[in-house]
């Protein structure tokens, strides 16, 4: 469960954000969250995983209120959450199956037990028969699947993506959909940012719009 209790955000610059917005995502809802540019889209999404703290507000994650943590206790947030942002870097002197491996290293994982994981992650995005291409020869659509697998290779129970379809044609974006709606079909919670126009017409998901920093009712 995700909820935002009277979150304002106010940036060091005294720009605000986010005003008093309030709101609940159930574990395994699959949540779109729309609004024009500047609208606070990717402020919500980087105080769930803490990346920004609120002005004021609090935030609950999975009944951890995320306010209260200390920093060194953020990497333990983290590991029930997977975030596909834009400026998240691909390795391209790695390939596929490394970029995907690279999460479980640093977690300590051991080889084989990762192996197996990195693997099933590739296959749940559709990209196991490129487990050794490098990223150069990736299509936009596959490197966005490179960045889901590595999201998710972890096994997290909230996946946070931010605008994983911009910049990918309709074909490849609803393909990168039905990725995220086969993690919600396995009780993952989902929140997505967009501006996609064919998403947000399609009356299966919940949307939460934001306009000027406020959440319009
Ligand atoms: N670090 C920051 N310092 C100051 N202002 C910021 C900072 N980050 C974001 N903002 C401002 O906060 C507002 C909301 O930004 P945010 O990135 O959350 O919007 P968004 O809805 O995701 O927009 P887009 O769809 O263009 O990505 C914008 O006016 C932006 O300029």
């Amino acid at each position: 469960m995700i909820s935002f209790v009277n979150v304002t955000k106010r940036y060091p610059d005294g720009f605000e954000a986010l005003k008093n917005v309030a709101f609940t995502i159930h574990s395994g809802e699959l949540v779109l969250v729309a609004g024009h540019s500047g609208a606070g889209k990717s402020t919500m999404l980087k105080l769930i995983a803490a990346i920004e703290r609120p002005t004021y507000g609090n935030i609950l994650v999975s009944d951890q209120n995320v306010n209260a943590l200390k920093k060194s206790m953020i990497p333990f947030l983290r590991r029930s959450l997977g975030l596909i942002f834009q400026d998240q870097k691909i390795l391209y002197d790695r390939n596929v199956f490394a970029n995907v491996m690279l999460p479980l290293q640093i977690r300590g994982f051991q080889n084989k037990t990762a192996a197996g994981r990195v693997r099933a992650a590739l296959d749940k995005v559709g990209l196991l028969r490129k487990e050794n291409a490098y990223p150069i020869t990736l299509s936009g659509g596959e490197k966005q699947r490179l960045c889901i697998a590595r999201a998710v290779v972890h096994r997290p129970s909230i996946l946070i993506a931010d605008e994983p379809t911009a910049n990918l044609d309709v074909d490849y974006a609803q393909s990168i959909m039905e990725v995220f709606r086969s993690f919600h079909q396995v009780g993952v919670t989902v929140v997505i940012a967009t501006h996609d126009t064919a998403l947000l017409n399609d009356n299966r998901y919940r949307i939460l719009t934001l306009n000027q920093g406020k959440l319009v009712v």
